[in-house]
């Protein structure tokens, strides 16, 4: 049996660029189709990228009014949200660029449409302009993302009540603003937004955000959130919202509590893409989590069918959706893989900064029975109190005996580079006293490692 393809790609966000790629420099016939007018997906067009550059100008307008004794800076009311993203435009043209480029360079046939399963190889794309065609190949992988959860009671109209879709789309700042939820979304948009000066309520039926981190990150979240002026509502389930009718939105809860806001952000999870593309014609069913289910090489039941990134469910990140990408493509095309280690950090761009990698401190007292945590503020790190980071923390975790790392976990600016090193002391199984023997520049926030590292060998048992 001959097909057009070696293989094709369906969607073109970091899974599907990365899948197609790595295909393409194997040296083979490859066809990425997406169904939007530009490549990059939601990472690229509503999520990653949009939500970092807003981030980046609420963080510089935090530290104008940190410093107001010197600009006297003060945000002008009925502040254009196109204002505060005024670099997008820049960085998604550079981005498209980019990508173009690469498609371009590795000869990857780009198809825009809408792709739909006729059998396990057969693809039909219907075009924007109503054609359709109908393309096949060897091996096909999915990477056609998520989308945002809408619980039936939160009316959603993007114009009181927004999605992460489309919160960027506001077009001014509001006054107030609820969110709904506590995971990550809603924490990285809620912390901007406070930041900003914009009264922010958080709800969440869970008693504290961010609830798959370690406490003592998830604490000084929610203390430097309430010093900024917002609101935390922990076990607080939302029972419906709705627009007041006049200017705001009201929003209830099951024990009686009822926010007013201007408008509110409903950040509830997110939904597998997989509506549009008829996998059962592939003989593939979504699994009970609405996902596509795939083994530890990433194919899914049907053999010559492989899926990556968000539709295949946690983590949902881009980081490890472009190499379950690059390596659903390898294993499809039969090439050797070194293996895929197992720590992931995870990065949140709230405000302040949060990263993780390896165990928290609870998970490895469950583990090991009991724990030595080494922890460094970041107020008494010479770097930290030149760059005025008051709130900042890394803490090592290790083994009972005081040698082993288990985890490290960081929050303050910067968290998220910072996160690396201790990612590869990890990856290298190495004892805390790594941090203490190796000199680092001086004066860095990465300094910490080291003073929580003496912390940790100052407890060992004697
Ligand atoms: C607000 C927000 C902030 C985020 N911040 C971060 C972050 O800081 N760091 C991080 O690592 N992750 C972040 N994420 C998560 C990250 O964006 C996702 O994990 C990532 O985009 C998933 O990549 P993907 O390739 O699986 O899917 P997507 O990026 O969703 O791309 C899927 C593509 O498939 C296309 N498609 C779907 N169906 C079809 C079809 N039938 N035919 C053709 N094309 C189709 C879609 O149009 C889309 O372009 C964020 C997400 C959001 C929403
Ligand atoms: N920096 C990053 O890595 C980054 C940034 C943004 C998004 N993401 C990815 O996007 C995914 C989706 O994020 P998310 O924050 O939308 O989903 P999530 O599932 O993490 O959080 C949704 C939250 O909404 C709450 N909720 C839902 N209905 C509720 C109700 N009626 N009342 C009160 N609370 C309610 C849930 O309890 C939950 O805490 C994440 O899994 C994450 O991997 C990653």
């Amino acid at each position: 049996m001959t097909y057009d393809y070696d293989l094709i790609v369906i969607g073109s966000g970091p899974a599907g660029q990365k899948a197609a790629v790595q295909g393409a420099k194997a040296g083979k016939k490859v066809a990425l189709i997406e169904r939007d007018r530009v490549l990059g997906g939601a990472c690229v067009h509503r999520g990653t990228i949009p939500s970092k550059t807003l981030r980046e100008n609420a963080l510089r307008v935090k530290n104008m009014r940190a410093n107001a004794s010197l600009s006297n800076f003060v945000l002008a009311e009925d502040t254009e949200m196109a204002t505060l993203i005024d670099r997008l435009d820049q960085v998604l043209a550079a981005h498209d660029e980019y990508m173009r480029r690469q498609i371009e360079r590795n000869h990857i046939d780009t198809i825009h449409g809408r792709a739909k399963f006729l059998d396990q190889h057969q693809l039909q794309i219907a075009k924007v302009r109503g054609e359709s065609q109908t393309i096949s190949a060897d091996n096909i992988i999915i990477a056609t993302g998520s989308f945002p959860r809408t619980p039936d009671n939160i009316p959603v109209d993007h114009e009181y009540l927004f999605d992460s879709d489309s919160i960027l789309s506001m077009l001014y700042l509001p006054k107030s603003l609820t969110v709904l939820g506590g995971g990550v979304i809603a924490s990285e948009y809620a912390s901007i937004f406070q930041a900003l000066g914009v009264k922010v309520t958080m709800v969440d039926k869970y008693p504290r955000p961010l609830g798959f981190l370690d406490q003592d990150l998830t604490d000084k979240f929610v203390h430097a959130f309430t010093e900024m002026g917002g609101t935390w509502l922990g076990e607080h389930n939302v029972t419906s919202a709705r627009f007041d009718g006049l200017a705001g939105v009201i929003t209830e809860c099951d024990n009686g509590v009822s926010v007013h806001s201007e408008k509110l952000l409903c950040a509830a999870g997110r939904i597998a893409n997989v509506k549009d593309l008829h996998i059962e014609n592939a003989g593939l069913a979504l699994n009970e989590r609405g996902l596509i289910s795939v083994d530890g090489n990433l194919r899914t039941s049907s053999p010559n069918i492989y899926a990556a990134g968000d539709v295949i469910g946690p983590p949902s990140l881009a980081s490890a959706s472009m190499e379950q990408g690059r390596r659903a493509s390898c294993n499809a095309l039969g090439m050797t893989l070194g293996r895929i280690a197992s720590t992931i950090p995870s990065g949140i761009y709230a405000i302040p900064e949060l990263s993780a990698v390896g165990l928290t401190e609870q998970q490895a007292i469950e583990k090991h029975g009991s724990a030595i945590v080494g922890r460094a503020n970041f107020e008494e790190i010479a770097r930290g109190q030149i760059s005025g980071i008051q709130d900042g923390m890394l803490k090592l975790i290790c083994d009972p005996s005081g040698h082993k790392l288990l985890g490290v976990m960081i929050v303050g600016e910067g968290a998220t580079e910072l996160i690396h090193i201790g990612q590869m002391a990890l990856l290298n199984d190495a004892d805390a006293d790594i941090f203490v023997e190796s000199i680092f520049n001086f004066p860095t926030l990465a300094e910490a490692y080291r003073v929580a590292a003496l912390s940790v060998i100052g407890q060992r048992p004697k």
